[in-house]
Parts: C-alpha cells; structure tokens; sequence
C-alpha cells in the first residue's frame, strides 16, 4: 500500500489529493487562490497564498488520509513566473500569470528571431511563456534575486532544491527542444542570460525530501498541470489527445519520441520525462472557460458554473460569442484580441449569452482539434476531456456537435494531480511502467454529436470568421 500526495497548484484554486495504490483517492482538500486582473492585461497573484495554499490543502489531505504518504507531487501552472531571493525565499515580485499579457512589447521587441526562436523551441513568440514575462518582470519590477516559474520556488520550500522539469522548461521559449535543455542563445536574446537558472530534472525523480506534511518524504512527479492530465488520461501512445476544461482549455495530443513542429500554428513542448525518455506533445490552448464563466457570473448573469445547464437557451437565436477575454491563442496568436459577442437583439435574453459563451469556446477547442488532426496527419476520432467543466452537459454536447467527435468524459474530477502521482509512483519503483502507474479507465459518459455535419460546418465557419475579425481588430502592426 503507497499512499502518495499529489498537488495541483493552478490558476484558480489548489487541490491536494492522497491517492493509494490499492484504495485509490482517499482524501481531497482544496484551496482558492484569486488572481488579480489589472486593466492593461496583467494577471497577477500573491506568491504567498500560492504556497499557503500548497501548505494547506496538502496538510489537510494528509490528516484526513490518516496514513503515512510515500511521496509528494507537484503539478504547476506551466508558464507562470515571479522573482524570489534564493537564500530566503522570500517573494520579490508578485506572480505574473499565464494570462498576463503585458510581455507583449518584449515579444515585438525580438520579432525579427520569432522564426528562430520556434524552430528552436516549438513554441510561438508569445507573451503567454514564461521567458517574456521573465524579462518583462526584470525589465519592470525588480533586478533582484532569481526569476523562475513558480514549480520551481514551491519546490525550494518544500525542499531546498532548485529544480524544474522538463515539461515546465519547455513552455518557456529559451528551451531546445531537440536537446531537452537551456539555450543560452535564446537566453540572450531575452537578456536572461545571467540568470541562473533551475537543472531540469525528469517527471519520474525524485528530486529532494521535504518534511512540510509530517515525516520526512521524497518529492516527485514534477510536471505541467496539462501534462499531468495526458498522463492520466492514458494518453500515453503517439496520436492519443485530452483536452482539459479549467481556468482555459488545453488539447494536447501525444507525438511521441519526435517533437513534431506544428505546420498548423499549434506548439510543441514536452509531454513528460520518464523512464530516460522523452516524450512530446503539440497542443492548443483556449485561454479563457472557466474564466469566461467567472465573467458571466461577475455580471450576475450566472450564480456559479452550476447554474449554467439550468439556464442555458437550447438555441443561440443568432448570438455568436469569440470568448478572447485574455486575447487569442493557437492559430491565431493575438494577444490583443478581445471579447465579442454578436447577433443580439431586443429578444437576446441571458440564456442565448450563456449558449453562446459555452459555443464560443467548444468553437474554438474545436478548431484547435482540427489543426492537432492536421499535425498528427489524420484526424482525431474522438476527444477525451477533464476538468470541472466537463460537469456542464451543455458545453460538453456543444463540444460533441462543433466538433463532430464524440467527447468521452474522464471519471475522475483529479486527472491533474493523479497524472502526477503516477509520476510520482515510477519515481519511487521504476520497474513500474507509467502504464501501469496510470492503469485503464472507462468514461463516465460519452457526448455523441447530435447536430448534422452540415450545420456544425455552418456554424464553424460563421464562427471562424467572427474569431479572425477578433484577432486582425487587436493587430496594430
Ligand atoms: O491552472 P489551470 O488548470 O487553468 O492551467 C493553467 C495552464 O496550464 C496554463 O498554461
């Protein structure tokens, strides 16, 4: 019997779950954390409610399991930065979020290297990675202490290490992708290339020993939130993908050994290390879902997530949403982009808003589908999806009708914090495969398409234009 803690620390809140490998979950606890929205397009949250948080809900999970824990996990927001001071580590500057766009002007400023810069790293110049804001925080905020990716200074609490893993180096664009290592020319180019940064260590590591959750316990299972949920969604084979609906929208699917470079405007990063492989996913992001229903409940148009199958119209009645609340990501790559909703009237009640909101961001999972299907060379033949809004029958079966797929619903609310326990578990008996680590699961329900291929074509490209009309009206150069 190993019982193993695994934490997602992300965007909205912190979940730590005990998973043991006979009784499976046995206790959850969970923590909001809030970011701050500053006009400009900053996200920021408070360094110290992130590790409280981590704190926290792990030692809540702890008690309430009752029973020693064999390692700890760590799953992270991927792209999300902050300075600290690495003898005390102590918070320099507040965390710069995923969403934060205000690296935007660094992103121009290198330009002329953007076809460099993706052939090396598989990702797109974009303010979204963690080497723009990296610069932009030093540019702006402080020249002191180190900057990294928050992983890697929850990890220095917990541990005294200074680590991060090779799927968390690979969001950040001063990463070789084809070496799996830092790239000090593209380091340069950022003007990070003093900055000492983490060793990349392997998902299936053990990379140090905390005792912040009792007894001493080794820490492993380091890894992106989004490749811990392709973990235990047992997308482990080549052409297999997941999309996870949470504070955005991420497919990724698996290429396998090769670190395929998208010809569709997608990214390539690392899926996971383990096992003295490594292994590559491209993947497509919607930057706002849960966020977009924040939105709607900030206008008091929904009282929580809940509601929004109770009130959701069956028919758009010809409102049409581009939720680019935080810009556009892949194909279009519009930071600028924002937010339209069209095709309201008199008769435009909160129910058509919502059912558009819900569309606008099965629309824009599914064009990045599309595209994963035109990078791995034949299309995806279904989609299988995590996240709390997977709770949301109406989103999942616009999901199912945009996209023409059936949608097969994870049965676990934890995909995150399980893909990185499984980690965890090679980490302390590699003669486990992650395979087996992972085991088998069966949906809990399965969303058919419902509309015609010809109305879901209809409606695709209606709402493609709307989303290029978006992306072009935030493009000033
Ligand atoms: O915090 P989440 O779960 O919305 O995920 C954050 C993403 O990994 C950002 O790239």
């Amino acid at each position: 019997m190993t019982a193993i803690l695994a934490i997602d620390q992300g965007t909205s809140g912190t979940k730590a779950i005990v998973v043991d490998d006979e009784d499976g979950t046995i206790a959850i606890a969970e923590e909001t954390v809030r970011p701050t929205y500053l006009p400009g397009g900053g996200v920021e949250q408070n360094p110290h409610e992130l590790l409280d948080s981590v704190l926290t809900a792990g030692r809540r999970a702890v008690s309430t399991a009752g029973r020693p824990i064999a390692a700890v996990a760590l799953a992270n927001q991927g792209e999300t930065v902050l300075a600290w001071d690495e003898t005390t580590g102590t918070p320099l500057s507040p965390a710069i979020v995923w969403q934060d766009r205000r690296a935007e002007t660094i992103c121009a400023e290198l330009a002329e290297h953007g076809e460099a810069i993706a052939r090396r790293t598989g990702l797109v110049l974009d303010p979204y990675f963690s080497a723009p804001k990296m610069a932009w925080l030093r540019r702006n905020l402080t020249r002191e202490g180190v900057v990294t990716t928050t992983d890697t200074w929850l990890v220095h609490h917990l541990t005294g290490e200074f680590v991060t893993d090779a799927a968390t180096a690979s969001r950040s664009l001063i990463f070789d992708l084809d070496s799996a290592a830092w790239d000090g020319q593209l380091a340069d180019w950022f003007s990070l290339g003093e900055e000492r940064l983490p060793r990349i260590v392997a998902g299936d590591e053990v990379v140090g020993t905390t005792r912040a959750f009792g007894q001493e316990t080794p820490v492993a299972g380091l890894i992106v939130d989004q490749q811990a949920a392709l973990v235990a969604e047992a997308c482990l084979e080549q052409g297999t993908a997941k999309c996870t609906y949470g504070t955005g929208a991420f497919l990724l699917a698996n290429t396998g050994l090769a670190p395929v470079r998208s010809s569709a405007g997608l990214t390539t990063s690392v899926a996971w290390q383990a096992a003295g492989q490594t292994l590559y996913c491209v993947d497509g992001q919607v930057y706002t879902v849960a966020s977009a229903v924040r939105w709607l409940q900030d206008l008091g148009l929904v009282q929580s997530a809940t509601d929004l199958d109770a009130l959701v119209a069956t028919e758009s009645e010809g409102v049409l949403c581009v939720p680019a609340f935080a810009g556009l990501a892949a194909p279009w790559w519009a930071p600028e982009a924002t937010a339209t909703i069209s095709g309201m009237t008199l008769a435009t009640r909160r129910e058509h808003l919502v059912l558009a909101v819900l569309q606008g961001i099965a629309a824009q999972v599914t064009e990045v589908a599309a595209l994963v299907g035109r990078d791995l060379g034949r299309p995806l033949g279904r989609l299988r999806a995590d996240g709390g809004l997977t709770n949301s029958a109406a989103l999942m079966q616009a999901q199912a009708d945009i996209a023409q797929l059936p949608v097969d619903i994870y049965p676990n609310a934890h995909a995150t914090p399980l893909g990185a326990a499984a980690l965890a578990r090679c980490a302390l008996d590699p003669t486990i495969s992650l395979k087996e680590a992972v085991g088998d699961w069966q949906p809990t329900t399965v969303y058919e398409p419902r509309w015609s291929e010809d109305r879901a074509q209809e409606f695709r490209t209606t709402w493609a234009q709307a989303a290029t009309a978006c992306a072009t009206k935030g493009d000033h150069s």
